[in-house]
């Protein structure tokens, strides 16, 4: 891929602050092709703001380059980037009707006035607000939904280079979250515009991302796609921020044979796992309660668990144990597998060592 083909380059990117005190974004590339849409996801405080806003235009990096289809874009105003935000806090304005709303940025660029309104229809078609419905409603008569509709239709209409989107479903409860994640997807699929988006909510990135972008601490720990980030954590803050995670830690290695190897983890039991460059005493072992097998017998190469709880949810079973060192271990599964056992009682815990992922200490 060239570099005419990325809607969006960071170079070794920096935002310092308090004379270097703050390193709220420190040393970030990333490139997100035309077409896609990239999550940033990670805790409060770990610079994605900070990032989002120094794409806009709005915060100058301290060091770095960015460069919006090729052109570096040092020096220019948010207008001059052509980017579109949909920030949280950027509401819809309370005074117009949602055609005017959308509407605003297209008469802000002096378009004439038979275009504005073909373009509004056509947008607010897209985002799934018909305007013999939506157009002449006010703000006080839509819900927080169709709120947000308004908000990104009216970024849309301006057809900006590139959109970047700041938690803007944050207030959303999860249902409405989850919905509108799958169809801000298909909206940016559709019009083929490169987004951005921010988020603290792995389930939002996964939904809504072609690729997520691991941050801590103002650097981008791992990126790739959302089944390649659940899969194969990179480290332990992303196998443990992207979802539930069983972790243990190797104490010795025991035997490698192969691809395999069998490890005496510090909990105490013997576990068979991947073989790889981290497996040393003291490196983390990473498997997903979904991967988890739990059996009321041995099945062969079993560690001994004490069965904590039981719960059912959404269709799953979910078991938490203990290691005799009172280590926590979770599984989950459609079947109920321990049906014959109560919490209390002994039960075993497996993993298929190709389920298995050891990174650094
Ligand atoms: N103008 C500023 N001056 C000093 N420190 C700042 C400034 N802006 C941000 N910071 C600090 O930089 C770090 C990153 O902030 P940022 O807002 O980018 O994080 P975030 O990941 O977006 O967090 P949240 O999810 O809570 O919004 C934080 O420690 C913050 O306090």
């Amino acid at each position: 891929m060239t570099e005419k083909d990325n809607a969006l380059e960071l170079g070794d990117v920096k935002c310092h602050f308090a004379q270097g005190k703050v390193r709220a974004v420190d040393g970030v590339s990333l490139s997100v092709p035309r077409g896609e849409i990239l999550s940033i996801l990670g805790p409060s405080g770990c610079g994605k703001t900070t990032l989002m806003r120094m794409i806009a235009g709005l915060e100058t990096p301290t060091q770095g380059y960015i460069r919006i289809h090729g052109r570096d874009v040092a020096g220019l105003t948010p207008q001059q980037r052509n980017v579109g935000l949909v920030f949280q806090s950027l509401a819809v304005f309370p005074h117009m009707t949602v055609e005017k709303n959308v509407a605003f940025g297209l008469r802000m660029r002096n378009v004439a006035s038979e275009t504005i309104r073909a373009k509004v229809r056509d947008v607010l078609e897209l985002v799934q607000l018909p305007p013999a419905n939506f157009a002449a409603r006010w703000p006080n008569e839509l819900s927080g939904g169709q709120l947000q509709r308004v908000a990104l239709a009216r970024t849309l209409v301006t057809q900006p280079a590139l959109v970047l989107f700041d938690e803007p479903m944050a207030a959303l409860d999860r249902r409405l979250r989850d919905y509108m994640a799958v169809e801000l997807r298909a909206i940016q699929k559709k019009m083929g515009i490169a987004a951005v988006y921010v988020t603290h909510d792995q389930q939002t990135a996964s939904t809504m991302s072609d690729r997520i972008a691991v941050m801590s601490g103002g650097k981008v720990l791992q990126v790739g796609p959302p089944p390649d980030i659940y899969n194969a954590p990179a480290n332990r803050f992303v196998a443990e921020f992207v979802g539930d995670a069983n972790i243990l830690t190797v104490g010795k290695v025991l035997s490698v044979d192969g691809d395999i190897s069998e490890v005496e983890v510090e909990a105490g039991c013997r576990l068979r796992v991947k073989a790889c460059e981290h497996l040393t005493k003291g490196g983390k072992i990473i498997f997903r309660p979904g991967q988890t097998q739990v059996d009321v017998a041995d099945p062969g190469g079993g560690m001994q668990a004490k069965l904590v709880s039981v719960s059912f949810n959404s269709g799953f079973y979910h078991w938490q144990m203990e290691l005799p060192d009172g280590t926590s271990l979770s599984a989950g599964s459609t079947r109920d597998y321990l049906a014959s056992a109560s919490t209390g009682q002994s039960v075993w815990v497996s993993v298929d060592p190709e389920h298995t992922r050891v990174v650094e200490a």
